[in-house]
């Protein structure tokens, strides 16, 4: 559906974007996400023909946004973020307005009603509440039944009952074949509704992937923490889990017994029913390490097993990182 390669864009000396490449499938939500200042708005600026790129290239349905936008605008729709319309303009004019450009558009009101603005419609621009704008521009955004739609912090100010709407809105959208290109800062959001994401750190892609593989990526272990009923020696339980190839570490936590070295030998203490252990490993490692237990007759009980979140993986992967990243190309 659209393909960018080697994006570049500066502003003066700032360099939005410095080397972006990315390629969104047809049907799918792909997501964009980064921090603040990454470069996220300025990709989907020149992806859909609103700004022109420095460097790279842009290609979206086939064509390039920048030279055939007159073409391209029945088939693409953009909700923006810190778009305005004349104050005076009702919520209703704009949706009429907006379905009057195409030829086959959606139903404004329908639209209007299933994002909660149903009692909105005769209220000027102005007197929208800050949600009320954000939901009227994405029901602008889907009017004319684009292709693609490009959608800046989607749920950006609206309530938790607006946001879950908007949502099912959005899936309904995708359902319909629409393919959405996502902005967003909501983990959640990330994981609820995209297919893909592409993380954008400094104006470079720093990740892609599914949400999950993107976890596996910058966390990729899993951390299983357990209690044993009956005291048992603790060489008891490292000969158990010896044969499991995915334990890499092996920790005791207690109130009388000291966490061992990370990766170094454990002194050879008993563990206690109030002590946990805290098992860590690949992210395969809670089947076999349980079962390996098990066969010792290790019966373990208060089994936690956590992998990392998204936003555990957005941390991992942009805010802490002293090096360059590595463009990826998606
Ligand atoms: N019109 C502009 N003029 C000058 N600098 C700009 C302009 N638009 C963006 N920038 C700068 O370019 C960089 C990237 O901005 P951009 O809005 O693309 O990032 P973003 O990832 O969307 O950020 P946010 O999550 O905060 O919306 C930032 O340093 C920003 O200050």
């Amino acid at each position: 559906m659209a393909r960018v390669s080697h994006l570049r864009k500066t502003y003066g000396s700032t360099v939005a974007v410095d080397d972006v490449s990315l390629d969104v499938h047809r049907g799918e939500i792909l997501g964009v996400l980064g921090p603040n200042g990454a470069g996220k708005t300025t990709t989907v600026e020149c992806l859909t023909g609103l700004r022109q790129p420095d460097q790279g290239t842009v290609r979206l349905l086939g064509l390039d946004p920048a030279r055939d936008g007159r073409r391209l605008r029945p088939r693409v729709g953009c909700q923006l973020q810190e778009s305005e319309l004349p104050a005076k303009l009702r919520a209703g004019e704009a949706l009429d307005l907006y379905a009057s450009f195409y030829d086959d558009p959606a139903d404004g009101r329908a639209l209007a009603a299933d994002l909660g603005l149903a009692t909105a419609l005769d209220t000027p621009y102005h007197g929208l509440s800050g949600g009320q704008k954000q939901r009227l521009s994405i029901a602008l955004a889907l009017v004319g039944r684009p292709e693609l739609a490009v959608l800046d912090e989607l749920t950006t100010g609206l309530d938790p009952q607006a946001r879950r709407d908007t949502w099912d809105l959005i899936e309904g959208v995708r359902a319909d074949g629409v393919t959405i290109v996502l902005v967003t800062h909501f983990m959640d959001e990330a994981e609820r509704l995209c297919d893909r994401l592409v993380l954008i750190d400094r104006g470079r892609v720093a990740a892609a992937g599914t949400p999950t593989d993107l976890v596996a990526q910058a966390l990729g272990e899993q951390v299983l923490r357990l209690r044993l009923p009956d005291p048992v020696p603790l060489a008891t339980v490292r000969a158990a889990l010896r044969d499991v190839t995915e334990v890499t570490d092996l920790a005791v936590e207690g109130p009388g017994t000291p966490a061992g070295p990370a990766g170094g030998p454990l002194p050879d203490v008993v563990v206690g029913p109030s002590d946990e252990l805290v098992v860590t490993g690949s992210r395969a490692v809670t089947a076999p390490a349980l079962l390996a237990l098990a066969a010792a007759d290790l019966e373990p009980v208060d089994v936690v097993a956590r992998r990392g979140t998204l936003e555990d993986a957005f941390v991992a992967l942009t805010s802490s990182r002293e090096t360059e990243p590595t463009p990826v190309e998606v």
